[in-house]
């Protein structure tokens, strides 16, 4: 037989990704999604090879996207030996079953591709069965169709987990599944409750914020421990609280899992128990990447997640991070146009805007270049003291 196609040496997958413009999602929207959704892709094991977008008003009920379109990402994954197709957006069941049809690879939304991550990173066997549950739920309406007609032997990206061993299993057998970890996780949700009751008079912060913002450096730099940081998105998923003292305050700080824009609200559920250590946080530090092009988006994304699982307003300290890595984009100075965004501003404007504001307190730091740290430290201990003073009058941690 002649080979056709080159012989692959590497193990990463080759991907191409696929979004759509529309009345809601401006062409410079769908980039910037599509560059996060290929950090996701990179995070999971592929690399990006092609962008494909499309105008549409409203997504084709049979294939999302329109004919033409979609015979032209066939031809290209014929021709490029491309192995995953990923949707920014999330395909209707009989959509995602059409469009893998014709294109003879696997197709995974944004959805797939992050429980795939998280299914990938998931350490203990609790946040193991937290994710192992939001996959079954994903699954449970999809279940009639998903994948039977692609090979099971394949594996990879999007085929960890439940959907790679019960194709055939039918819908009763996986609800038991569902109701069954639903008990195992509330069994070590009770576990946890004691463990967190038992850590008495402490106040408690939690660091919160997008993925790959800096959280865990920062845990460490404070802490002097060392969690594990690096870039790749969800580098943590299991909440780590330790001990920190500040002078010679003590308290209890948890770093936990980083949000993302459309996180899975399956996800959002089953980790609402890790996200417990927010909501019995007495203080939030929500950390941001202000060296991000979208981190204004982020902060409304974290939010709004935050909204979710607590609806209460909690004191909460913003900190800019990565202050090193900021460049304001280039304006000209003889530009009378209104600027579409705020990239242009400055730090130092950047800085003004948050500092007046009277709602949330802001600090401008670096973790890994150890700038504003200090003043960082004196925040934390002014804040925390203050609450530990009203709540443990007896217990006077000064002296
Ligand atoms: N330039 C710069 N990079 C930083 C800074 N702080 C953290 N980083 C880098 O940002 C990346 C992500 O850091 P993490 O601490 O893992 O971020 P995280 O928020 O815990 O991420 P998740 O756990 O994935 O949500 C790492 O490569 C860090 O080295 C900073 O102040 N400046
Ligand atoms: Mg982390």
């Amino acid at each position: 037989m002649i080979e056709t196609k080159k012989k692959r040496t590497d193990l990463r997958e080759r991907a191409v990704l696929i979004g759509v413009i529309t009345t809601f999602q401006s062409e410079e929207k769908v980039a910037e999604y599509l560059d996060e959704l290929a950090f996701l892709a990179d995070t999971a094991g592929a690399d990006s090879m092609k962008r494909f977008t499309q105008k549409l008003d409203s997504p084709n009920p049979k294939t999302f996207l329109g004919s033409g379109k979609i015979e032209e990402i066939a031809a290209y994954i014929k021709a490029e030996d491309i192995d995953l197709a990923i949707f920014d957006d999330e395909l209707s069941p009989s959509q995602l079953k059409n469009v893998e049809r014709i294109f003879e690879i696997k197709v995974l939304d944004r959805t797939n591709l992050i429980l795939d991550i998280f299914a990938a990173r998931a350490q203990t066997s609790y946040a193991r069965t937290q994710v192992e549950l939001a996959q079954y739920q994903y699954l449970l309406p999809r279940l009639t169709n998903m994948w039977t007609h692609l090979s099971k032997q394949k594996g990879g990206i999007g085929m960890k987990g439940p959907g790679e061993r019960e194709i055939e299993t039918d819908r009763r057998i996986v609800r038991d599944k569902i109701s069954l970890l639903k008990k195992q996780l509330q069994k070590i949700d009770k576990q946890m409750a004691i463990q967190r009751s038992n850590r008495a008079s402490m106040v408690r912060v939690a660091l919160v914020g997008y993925t790959n913002v800096g959280k865990s450096t920062l845990m460490n730099l404070l802490s002097k421990s060392e969690v594990f940081a690096e870039n790749k998105l969800f580098a943590t998923l299991d909440t780590t609280v330790r001990k920190v003292v500040i002078h010679n305050l003590p308290f209890l700080m948890s770093d936990t899992v980083g949000f993302i824009r459309k996180l899975p609200t399956q996800l959002v559920e089953s980790f609402k128990s890790t996200l417990d250590e927010v909501r019995e946080a007495d203080v939030l530090l929500h950390v941001v990447d202000i060296s991000h092009p979208n981190f204004e988006d982020h902060i409304s994304t974290v939010d709004r997640t935050i909204a979710e699982i607590d609806g209460r307003e909690k004191p909460t300290i913003m900190i800019f991070n990565k202050i090193d890595a900021y460049v304001p984009e280039h304006r000209d100075p003889d530009d009378l146009q209104e600027p579409e965004n705020n990239r242009h501003l400055t730090l130092e404007e950047w800085k003004s805007t948050w500092f007046a504001r009277t709602d949330r307190q802001a600090i401008f730091i670096s973790a890994t270049e150890k700038e504003n740290i200090e003043d960082l430290r004196n925040r934390l201990y002014e804040t925390l003291a203050e609450i530990h003073a009203r709540r443990y009058p007896n217990n006077n941690f000064l002296f």
